[in-house]
């Protein structure tokens, strides 16, 4: 049902306040705002990839995909045409991240490169949890916060009382089908935005996103009719720059999307390359749980169409606590420090909002 932003928004704090499930979300580039508030509190695992309503899946390919069914919701929506005022909110955070944390990641850094110039893998993505404290964290603030500032990206919240809370503003997209056409991204390297688009990538950056780009257009091709990209070039996330190849196409039938999710998934732009040697890296050497940081969410076959999104530069909030998921490529040209200040911007995406 439409609503004006003042109605919905109330609607919003009012299912936040009472402890049931809900998603809200917003697509890049678009107005439109959407909840589906779940009528009861119960926890729907994803059977199958046939199902309709908001989907979440952790990293881990074997762990708990999570549907909101769409005929168990209530469905509310808003368009927005005009920022939200937001007063200014000083928010004291306080870091309970442990002192040694850089030096504990800046030498999980150097054993990947170590074990990427033996030949072992090509690249791996290495992420971290940045716990920071506060009395005054307000859900609603900060969700307007991301739409007002992030309007290329996919901003949610989502909450279900047997599981947490969390949101971000990610910008990349996972896949989305409609009526067989198949949009999909290979999104990496990573820059400071400094006023222009036009700046200058290290073959660093270039080959990171080239290893995305070819794990992809392997994975989808043998199941596309016709197939093009566009890329790389240069986009902009926030106070981020990042390289993106826009990658499409037409599907040769219409049931392929869980092959397509489980063969994309994860792919080299958040585990690394190969799959397997990559993931059991990070399963030994990161030291904590990923859970829902750079798994995928978002609309499954919802008006006749599914997009879904990779969860990056995300949240998880706990009583008056935020802990912000982050990560980046590793590669035999990684510098550890550069790739430990890489992942202190890409935290500030969140904690800009808080
Ligand atoms: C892993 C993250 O981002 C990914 C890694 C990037 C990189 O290594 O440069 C860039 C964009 C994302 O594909 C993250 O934001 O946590």
């Amino acid at each position: 049902m439409q609503q004006t932003n003042e109605i919905f928004f109330d609607k919003i704090e009012t299912v936040f306040n009472s402890n049931f499930p809900f998603i809200v979300f917003r697509k890049p580039n678009e107005n439109k705002v959407t909840a589906l508030c779940q009528k009861t509190n119960e926890l729907f695992e994803l059977k199958s990839f046939d199902q309709s309503g908001f989907i979440f899946a952790p990293f881990n390919k074997n762990g708990l995909k999570i549907i909101f069914p769409l005929e168990k919701c209530d469905v509310l929506i808003t368009n927005l045409d005009n920022d939200f005022e937001l007063n200014e909110k000083s928010t004291v955070l306080k870091s309970t991240t442990k002192d040694n944390a850089q030096v504990n990641h800046i030498s999980i850094i150097e054993k990947a490169v170590e074990f990427i110039k033996s030949n072992k893998a090509k690249k791996i993505v290495l992420s971290r949890k940045e716990t920071l404290e506060s009395d005054t964290i307000d859900v609603i603030y900060t969700l307007k916060q991301m739409l007002n500032n992030y309007k290329n990206a996919f901003v949610y919240v989502w909450f279900h009382p047997k599981i947490g809370l969390w949101m971000g503003a990610t910008p990349e997209r996972l896949i989305s089908i409609s009526e067989n056409k198949l949009k999909t991204m290979s999104l990496a390297g990573t820059q400071k935005f400094k006023g222009t688009l036009d700046v200058i990538w290290q073959e660093k950056e270039l080959h990171e996103q080239r290893y995305v780009t070819d794990y992809i257009v392997e994975n989808i091709k043998p199941k596309l009719t016709s197939f093009k990209t566009v890329g790389p070039y240069t986009v902009q996330a926030g106070s981020l720059l990042h390289l993106r190849t826009d990658i499409s196409g037409t599907l040769k039938s219409s049931n392929l999307l869980e092959t397509l999710i489980n063969s994309l998934h994860p792919t080299p732009a958040i585990c690394g390359i190969p799959k397997k040697v990559a993931t059991d890296f990070i399963l030994e050497h990161e030291g904590y749980n990923r859970a829902y940081y750079s798994g995928y969410l978002g609309e499954l076959n919802m008006n006749n169409s599914t997009n879904l999104f990779v969860n990056l530069r995300c949240m998880q909030l706990e009583n008056n606590s935020a802990s912000i998921f982050v990560g980046g490529g590793i590669t035999c040209k990684s510098i550890a420090e550069n790739e430990w200040v890489e992942t202190v911007s890409k935290a500030e995406i969140m904690r800009k909002v808080l």
